[in-house]
């Protein structure tokens, strides 16, 4: 069975980056994973003073929103480096939050999906046929906690 998920409130909720759920990544700590990831696109791009403001950000929508202003500049290798980004910041996440983990974790092996409308990318898009990266990443993650926990109980 697969299993979609999308907005915080509906089913498997956690599973989405604007949960809050904290992540603390290189010594700084973000509200949401949507926060981070929004913030990386303007690392030493010359719009870098939008990242406090992203990191201040009320609420992740607010971030997503700053974060996608078309006016801004991104850093020249985002479409390099944010899958990579993403699973950091991802994996992170369900190693700090124990709860989630164990959400994630007796996913057992289901296809996990992003059913956002409006991403093909991160998501499946309107018609589900969209690369679902966050799914793949999340599917990623989930077997490498679980290997990580198999061999050396390191997350406990
Ligand atoms: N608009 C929106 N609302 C949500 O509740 C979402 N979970 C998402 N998807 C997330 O948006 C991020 C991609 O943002 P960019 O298009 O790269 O700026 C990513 O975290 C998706 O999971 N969108």
């Amino acid at each position: 069975m697969t299993i979609y998920f999308y907005k915080v409130w509906q089913p498997y909720g956690c599973f989405s980056n604007f949960s809050p759920h904290g992540i603390h990544m290189q010594g700084t700590y973000w509200p949401t994973v949507e926060h981070y990831y929004q913030a990386q696109k303007f690392v030493g791009s010359t719009d870098a003073a939008i990242i406090p403001l992203i990191h201040a950000a009320a609420t992740p929508e607010e971030a997503a929103a700053l974060g996608r202003c078309s006016t801004r500049q991104l850093r020249r290798d985002w479409d390099l480096v944010k899958t990579e980004i993403m699973r950091e910041a991802v994996l992170k996440k369900f190693i700090t939050h124990t709860d989630i983990r164990e959400v994630l974790l007796k996913t057992g092996d289901e296809i996990l999906v992003e059913n956002s409308p409006t991403d093909s990318f991160w998501g499946c898009g309107a018609n589900r046929a969209g690369l679902n990266h966050l799914g793949k990443t999340l599917m990623s993650v989930r077997e490498e906690i679980r290997n990580l926990l198999s061999l050396t109980g390191i997350y406990e």
